[in-house]
């Protein structure tokens, strides 16, 4: 059995256009719904072929309703833990070369509660599980360490496939296996990685730190995986793209389906690549059967080390996230209006970078908006969700939650 686990879970629109012009009205030529997420779509692949999984998801209100009706639909099984929030719809624009925008929203505040029974469900499906894999971005409010804890708590194996710092502390937490794509490694690593020997050179410094195999996942030329034993390599021509969203996790499902199987870390890669490969080949984040992946040829001979990585024409580019988010608890008595509300509304405009302010119910308003912010309604004991993008965004954050964790009404 192989468990799943998808903090922040989404419905995924995939939107076909001629050509997308931005500020322009485009028309769709087609569209889709997929139940989405990165852990959801490895359960996903896996149940298409016939491997047993199980899916965690927090999932809440009618979106939540809808992505629980949609995954009966794939038959994967699944666990949710229920939410006051709204679960997320992220949008892929694909036009006919394969070109993909994405738009991934930020999801639903999780509560403190909401996150130690995400935790107590996931320490309790996943100890009869062979493997355990965290996958895909944390909702917002939840500690960048949440990863990293449960690897600590569970004794199994796990895998792990997510990016900026809650990938960052669970490397540090020593998983069994991690699944960056090549931004994600910069990243993880501080570098650009610009040949097929950088990025061995950086899996190998990943894995003296202590993790067990690192797959580097390369679009569309392959994938290479480095343990303590040595460096594997496949790869496999999709001559038409259709949508690669998805095929990280398909690689990732593929791959731990054959590691579960015990087969070997050369074996295992050539079955992940083959299953990544044939996703691409499929509309929108569609999962592909064993008969798309008996269709795929994979070659796993190395290419040079200098062999130059080039961006992905159809991948779309991620810009690095400045995103940060914080909760604060209102302390002024009469919650956030009034003096409490203006004088929060004029350092927010002060700092001069995008801010939201939002409440556990999903709604979020321009914090710098005296009259948008009062009209939230939060009171005192209230929590609530800030969030701004931004070089300096913690530093600004961090300023705005000890002014609202002060009862300003006291004070003066
Ligand atoms: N254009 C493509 N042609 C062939 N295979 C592809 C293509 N894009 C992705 N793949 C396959 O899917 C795997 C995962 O894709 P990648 O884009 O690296 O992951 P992620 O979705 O996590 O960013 C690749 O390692 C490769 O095997
Ligand atoms: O959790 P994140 O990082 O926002 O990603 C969620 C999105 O990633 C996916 O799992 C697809 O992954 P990729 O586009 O990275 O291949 C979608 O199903 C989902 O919309």
């Amino acid at each position: 059995m192989i468990v799943t686990v998808t903090p922040n879970p989404s419905i995924d629109r995939t939107v076909t256009v001629e050509q997308l012009e931005v500020g322009g009205i485009n028309r769709a030529i087609s569209s889709r719904l997929d139940p989405g997420g990165k852990g959801v779509n490895v359960s996903r692949a896996l149940s298409a072929n016939g491997c047993p999984t199980l899916a965690l998801v927090p999932l809440g209100g009618p979106d939540g309703r809808l992505l629980e009706s949609l995954l009966e639909e794939a038959n994967v099984e699944f666990t949710v833990v229920h939410l006051s929030g709204i679960t997320r719809t992220n949008v892929a624009v694909v036009d006919p070369s394969g070109t993909t925008t994405k738009i991934n929203e930020q999801g639903p505040v999780l509560t403190t509660q909401e996150l130690s029974s995400l935790r107590a469900a996931v320490l309790a499906s996943a100890a009869g599980g062979e493997w355990l894999a965290l996958c895909g971005s944390l909702p917002p409010g939840a500690p960048e360490s949440w990863f990293a804890d449960i690897i600590d708590a569970h004794p199994a194996r796990v895998a792990i496939d997510a990016s900026g710092a809650a990938f960052r502390h669970a490397v540090a937490a020593g998983p069994d296996l991690i699944k960056p794509n090549l931004e994600e490694l910069e990243e993880l690593v501080g570098r650009g990685l610009s040949t097929l020997g950088d990025v061995l050179n950086a899996a190998r410094t990943v894995v003296e730190r202590g993790v067990g195999m690192v797959v580097v996942s390369l679009g569309s030329a392959g994938a290479l995986a480095v343990t303590v034993e040595g460096h594997w390599f496949a790869s496999a021509l999709v001559t038409a793209p259709l949508s690669t969203v998805g095929a990280g996790d398909c690689l990732l499902a593929g791959l731990l389906q054959a590691l579960q199987m015990g087969k070997s870390p050369q074996d295992a890669l050539a079955e992940g690549v083959a299953w990544g490969s044939a996703a691409v080949t499929l509309p929108g984040s569609q999962v592909p059967s064993p008969a798309d992946i008996a269709g795929v040829t994979v070659s796993t001979r190395l290419p040079p080390l200098t062999t130059l990585l080039t961006p992905n024409p159809s991948q779309p580019t991620r810009r690095a996230s400045t995103m940060s988010s914080r909760t604060a608890t209102i302390a002024s008595s009469v919650g956030l209006h009034a003096r409490p509300a203006t004088l929060f509304t004029k350092r927010v405009a002060a700092a001069g970078i995008p801010i939201t302010v939002g409440r556990a119910d999903g709604k979020t308003v321009n914090a710098a908006s005296m009259l948008a912010v009062m009209a939230l309604g939060a009171k005192c004991g209230d929590q609530v969700l800030l969030t701004a993008d931004g070089a300096n965004a913690d530093e600004i954050l961090d300023e705005l939650v000890s002014f609202l964790e002060t009862d300003h009404d006291a004070q003066e």
